[in-house]
């Protein structure tokens, strides 16, 4: 047969794997996923330069708040499908402590309430934002497709489509200066929610990187990692595609929050 390197026709016995089956190592798969984030996470969209910048208009920001809160009000919800399917107390009893960030204890409330406490900072009712009335369709679509994704697919793919969380200190920290340098509304207490995610997420992608990198170990594996995270760099940047049609070109579709609407003014 001769110099047969790479030939892998239909020849029964050539039974090695191809090269681009072959797993790759910790080090090349940490690196493919943090590329993911280099190239597409959302601190690269253009409303994210609006709203750190100081460009955004209250109607904006308003828009903001009401429609990430959709994101924000439905993480407990999708870490929830994920505890429904997990077998392993240890990994029930670590990813839990997910849904404690964001549901708290009944008198101080968690990130949920400190969602709340930025709506009503910005000038918005709490109760017409935690009714979720005012948000597009788009965003419920989108948000519903992440509890969706890790609900139905497989278990480290759920997991890895959490790791969007690695990029995220970097943003919350741009964003808390941005809010504060440019916005009235902007102070330690209504901006607190930012503030508790640099220390939640850290600890939360620690855990879930280490565990992605150990088990994944196959090629197959790996992949479906990497296409997990860049599925939910989807999930977080067509939401914001979403919001810039509607609320920055001025599309705002049927039924959604019209500007004006849910004030914290207009509370009786
Ligand atoms: O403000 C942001 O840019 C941002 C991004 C992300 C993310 O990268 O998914 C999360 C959060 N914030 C966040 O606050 C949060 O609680 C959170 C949970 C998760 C997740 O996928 O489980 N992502 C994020």
């Amino acid at each position: 047969m001769g110099d047969c390197e790479g030939w892998h026709g239909d020849n029964p016995v050539n039974i090695s794997p191809r090269h681009e089956d072959w797993p790759l190592s910790r080090a090349e798969f940490e690196a493919r996923l943090h590329q993911v984030g280099e190239a597409r996470y959302h601190d690269k969209h253009r409303f994210h330069d609006r709203l750190h910048g100081g460009q955004c208009t209250m109607d904006e920001v308003q828009a903001w708040v009401i429609n990430r809160w959709q994101y924000q009000s439905s993480i407990p919800m999708k870490d929830a499908a994920f505890l429904s399917r997990c077998r392993d107390p240890d990994l029930r009893r670590i990813w839990r402590s997910r849904i404690e960030d964001h549901d708290g204890a009944v008198e101080n409330g968690g990130g949920i309430r400190r969602w709340l406490r930025l709506a009503q900072g910005v000038g918005l009712d709490p109760a017409y934002v935690a009714s979720g009335r005012g948000v597009m369709p788009a965003t419920r679509f989108i948000v519903d497709a992440y509890i969706r994704f890790v609900r139905d697919e497989p278990l480290i793919a759920a997991m890895a489509s959490s790791l969007t969380e690695m990029f995220a200190p970097a943003i919350h920290t741009q964003r808390i200066a941005g809010l504060l340098a440019h916005y009235d509304f902007a102070d330690p207490e209504t901006i607190a929610y930012f503030g508790h995610r640099l220390t939640e997420a850290p600890k939360d992608v620690q855990f879930t990187l280490d565990w992605v990198l150990t088990h994944a170990v196959t090629r197959a594996d790996q992949e479906a990692a990497i296409a997990a995270l860049t599925f939910k760099t989807d999930v977080l940047w067509a939401q914001l595609d979403a919001l810039w049609s509607g609320y920055v070109e001025g599309h705002i579709p049927p039924g959604a929050w019209k500007p004006g609407e849910g004030q914290m003014a207009d509370r009786p």
